[in-house]
């Protein structure tokens, strides 16, 4: 992906149809698959300043695949008026100097922490334990099992990375479920049996909270199943997924 930035001087007695034409000129950009996202900023301490930002999926694809198209002509045919007023046209590369603030907690902070995520995998294997599909697979794992799918857990919703540092991080979680040969009756089991002990243990029930925590369980489950088949050529070597709250926030009154 590139970042585009345009930069634009507009006379206060344009702004108006100025937007209103790039207001017209999103329609077409937003067609366009080579574009990501877009954003036109107006400068607060200086009215006259706009910047637009495009996301392109390359520079390319930007320049040969855009710049070509019927979209392009659409385009541009709401926004000539102002390339007079351009300042700055230029491709920037996203550098590693990049994340987000604390405006939103984490799932982490949101479930309670790490004694949330304890308690939720106690109850949870204290259930698989006793179940008759789930037991051949479980019957005899690690004694810390519970609290080593804790800490898992809890880096994924953005608490510390002790699952990292402490038990081998992905690679490690990886090797435990590899020739499992892990059934779809156990993955739908072991689901269910999750989402009982997040109701037994009262983690939060918030629609929002349950959507995003559901969604990684249901991701998880079908890559632990897949990769735990007898054929299954997984990637040894991958970072610990980390998991947001996807298109629906924490309602917060
Ligand atoms: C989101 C889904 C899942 C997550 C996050 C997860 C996480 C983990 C982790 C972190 C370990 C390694 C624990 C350690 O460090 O020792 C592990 C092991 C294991 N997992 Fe999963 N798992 C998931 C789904 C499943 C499913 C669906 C099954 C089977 C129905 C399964 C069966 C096992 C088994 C049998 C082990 C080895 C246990 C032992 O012998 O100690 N996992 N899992």
């Amino acid at each position: 992906m590139i970042v585009e930035y345009i930069r634009y001087q507009i006379p206060a007695d344009r702004a108006g149809e100025f937007e209103a034409a790039y207001a017209r000129a999103a329609v077409p950009l937003g067609r366009a698959p080579q574009c990501v996202d877009f954003e036109l900023s107006r400068c607060v301490d200086e009215p006259e300043s706009y910047i637009l930002r495009i996301t392109w999926t390359s520079a390319t694809d930007h320049l040969s695949g855009f710049r070509g198209s019927a979209n392009f002509g659409e385009f541009l045919a709401e926004i000539r008026p102002y390339v007079p007023a351009i300042q700055e046209m230029r491709h920037y590369e996203r550098t590693a100097v990049q994340g987000t603030g604390a405006s939103v907690p984490s799932l982490y902070e949101w479930a309670g922490g790490a004694a949330a995520f304890e308690r939720l995998t106690d109850a949870f294997y204290r259930e698989v334990v006793q179940d008759e599909l789930l037991e051949p697979l479980f019957g005899h794992m690690h004694p810390e099992h519970p609290k080593f799918v804790a800490m898992w857990l809890a880096e994924v919703f953005g608490g510390p990375n002790r699952y990292t540092t402490e038990r081998g991080g992905y690679p490690h979680m990886l090797s435990q479920h590899l020739g499992k040969a892990i059934t779809e009756p156990q993955r739908r089991r072991w689901i269910s049996l999750l989402a009982d002990a997040a109701d037994e243990v009262g983690l939060p029930d918030d629609p929002e909270f349950r959507a995003a925590f559901m969604g990684y369980i249901e991701w998880g489950t079908r890559l632990a199943r897949a990769n735990s088949q007898p054929d299954a050529e997984p990637f040894g070597q991958a970072p610990v997924p980390h998991w947001g709250w996807g298109v629906a926030p924490p309602y917060r009154g």
